[in-house]
């Protein structure tokens, strides 16, 4: 007999409005469970960065429940702000530091994951001086600084070059893997069939479960 794990997170009859706005979600069931990298599709305005925001637990919803919420959450917006004068290895050490690890850990894991998804110019280089692509490996290297239970990325493989990508799918296997949930927003097929191992898609505020399960 297979046990089903329980959801790492659940989203249960959830919808969302704003003041004077249409629902942008409407009755949405939704569990990611250990091991699942699901992906999420859905056209310009959607509701995709509105459901993830709400899995990760940053906005609330209308009407329905969320439970689970895990930690460590890993995050990355659909817009990563990095202003900061601080540089790449400063800033995600920093970081680490207050998600709870030790100051030397901090930096390893910082400096393996920018090594990883190599950073043009290192760590060293200052946050508002990176281009679209390398501020992207940055917020991806913020999310995975603790291995996280509940892994959220919205469109996170925007602006990154062809090695980057394939690293950032590596990436999302090792969290599926090590026992981890992920849920992601992507616009092209091609990344979502090699990536996912279910597909949802959001119209017209509700999800319409993708039907298609693609082998890893
Ligand atoms: N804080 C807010 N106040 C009012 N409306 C909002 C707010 N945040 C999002 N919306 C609206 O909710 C709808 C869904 O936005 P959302 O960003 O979730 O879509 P999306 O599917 O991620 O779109 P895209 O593919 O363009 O990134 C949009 O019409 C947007 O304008």
């Amino acid at each position: 007999m297979t046990v089903v794990p329980p959801p790492v997170v659940e989203l249960r009859g959830v919808a969302k409005w704003y003041r004077r706005s249409r629902p942008i979600l409407r009755d949405v069931h939704l569990a990611v469970r250990p091991g699942e990298v699901v992906a999420v599709l859905g056209g310009n305005g959607a509701g995709k960065s509105t459901l993830l925001r709400i899995a990760a637990g940053l906005s609330r919803p209308s009407t329905g429940r969320v439970t689970g919420g895990p930690r460590p959450i890993g995050y990355v917006p659909d817009r990563f702000a990095a202003h900061q004068h601080m540089s790449a290895l400063g800033y995600l050490t920093h970081l680490g530091r207050i998600r709870g690890l030790g100051g030397s850990t901090a930096q390893r894991q910082a400096a393996r994951l920018l090594e990883r998804l190599a950073l043009v110019g290192g760590g060293r280089s200052a946050l508002r001086t990176l281009s679209k692509g390398n501020t992207q490996k940055v917020a991806l290297a913020q999310a995975l600084l603790v291995p996280p239970r509940l892994l959220l990325l919205d469109e996170p493989w925007a602006g990154l070059d062809t090695a980057a990508g394939r690293v950032l799918g590596d990436l999302i296997a090792g969290v599926a893997a090590a026992g981890g949930a992920v849920l992601f927003t992507e616009h092209r097929t091609e990344l979502v069939a090699a990536t996912a191992t279910a597909v949802l898609e959001i119209a017209d505020g509700r999800i319409h479960p993708g039907g298609h399960r693609w082998a890893r």
